[in-house]
């Protein structure tokens, strides 16, 4: 029994500290597999598509699972704000939860080995990469120093040692790369078999393309950015619901002090969907992401944004000014960010001190590494 535990908590770290999200359209199947490592952590599926399938959640799992039906139940109006039929309704699971901790993965996902043959662990990675600081104002040329066996190079100035507080890891795939439809319609049987050892800072002020597909943040520092928007049925754009809430974040993460780190952990990604089909859900956000990428790279919050809810808000209104030119259906997704935030705020509430009136989870003071295990 013991041994049970101690190998649960090595298999499991953090368990009570994280969930697990899940958007699925198809089944769930893919968790057979991923048994050794998910079962201690509970799960929160959004069941995406028609409401009155029945899906099956594989044996010995402790889970949530929310349909449209709950999702309209529980958000009422607001419920407008959670995307149908793409990927994106995963943020309602995001919402929801009161875990520090988010990993969301999709249904089409396996574990991967490393280059030993070893089954990788990817929330045990995730949770390294964002339990130790990130370095976002100097580029580290050994990449994360705050990994076993490595540190910071010569010339790496000490006052920037202490790093920041990490929000997100990014974490990578194996077999079938994050590719958009061209890509992957010119170069069908391309695989990703180049398995990179290394984690490292997004530079301060360098946007990157999200994934959602292996994802991990600190949902208390940054879940308020963690939209992933307004995409799917009844809207001009899908599969861009990773790309808005990626850049969205980390202009967030950038005003406030934290950092992302991408790399380890992969995962193995079979792949289910179509690329012509993507082509027809991506082509509008091919052409807008040449304007969407411009915009966050030169906007720029201000000092009263404070905590990731304030500047999400700012965030909308700078969408809504900056971007309606683009399309009209821009207007709408800074309405649907409102509404987000308002839904976000009625399910979370800010904790009130009675006795002097103020919140109890004041914002976290910009560049802090408050509560981080440094080195
Ligand atoms: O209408 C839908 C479509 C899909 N889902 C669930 O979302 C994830 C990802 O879907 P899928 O595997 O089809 O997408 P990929 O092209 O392989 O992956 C990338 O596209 C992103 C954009 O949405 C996604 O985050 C990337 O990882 C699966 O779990 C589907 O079941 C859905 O819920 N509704
Ligand atoms: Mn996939």
């Amino acid at each position: 029994m013991a041994g049970y535990h101690l190998e649960a908590i090595e298999a499991a770290p953090l368990k009570d500290d994280v969930d697990i999200v899940i958007p699925t359209i198809r089944s769930l199947d893919f968790l057979e597999q991923w048994r050794p490592f998910l079962r201690h952590y509970h799960l929160i599926i959004v069941q995406d598509g028609d409401p009155s399938i029945n899906i099956r959640v594989p044996d010995g799992y402790d889970y949530e699972l929310y349909n449209r039906n709950d999702i309209n139940r529980i958000l009422g109006p607001r419920a407008s704000c959670i995307s149908y039929k793409d990927g994106g309704c995963r943020c309602f699971g995001f919402m929801v939860s009161k875990k520090k901790y988010i990993y969301t993965i999709d249904d089409d996902c396996f574990v991967a080995k490393d280059p030993s043959g070893k089954e990788i662990n990817v929330i045990a990675q995730h949770i390294k990469n964002l339990e130790t600081p990130s370095t976002p104002h100097y580029f580290n040329t050994l990449y994360d120093p705050f990994r076993d066996g490595t540190d910071f190079v010569r010339g790496y100035p000490f006052s920037l040692r202490e790093g920041v507080q990490t929000a997100i890891s990014h974490g990578l795939w194996l077999n079938i790369p994050d590719y958009d439809a061209p890509t992957q319609l010119v170069k069908p049987r391309e695989r990703n078999t180049r398995y990179v050892d290394a984690v490292m800072t997004i530079p301060k002020g360098v946007l990157y393309p999200m994934c959602g597909m292996n994802l991990a943040f600190n949902r208390e520092l940054i879940g308020p950015a963690m939209y992933f928007g307004l995409m799917g049925e009844g809207q001009p754009i899908s599969r861009y619901d990773d790309m808005w809430a990626g850049w969205a974040a980390k202009v967030v993460c950038d005003h406030l002090g934290f950092g992302v780190k991408t790399g380890l952990p992969y995962l193995w990604h079979s792949k289910a969907s179509n690329p012509f089909v993507n082509l027809k859900k991506e082509h509008k956000g091919l052409h807008w992401q040449e304007d969407m990428v411009p915009f966050f790279q030169n906007l720029r919050l201000s000092k009263e944004s404070d905590t990731a809810t304030k500047c999400y808000m700012e965030l909308s209104k700078m969408t809504k000014e900056n971007l309606t030119k683009v399309d009209p259906y821009f207007e709408n997704l800074a309405d649907a960010m409102v509404t987000w935030i308002e839904a976000w705020e009625e399910l979370n509430p800010p904790v009130k001190n009675e006795a002097c009136d103020e919140e109890l989870n004041p914002p976290v003071k910009k560049g802090s590494v408050k509560d981080v295990k440094a080195k």
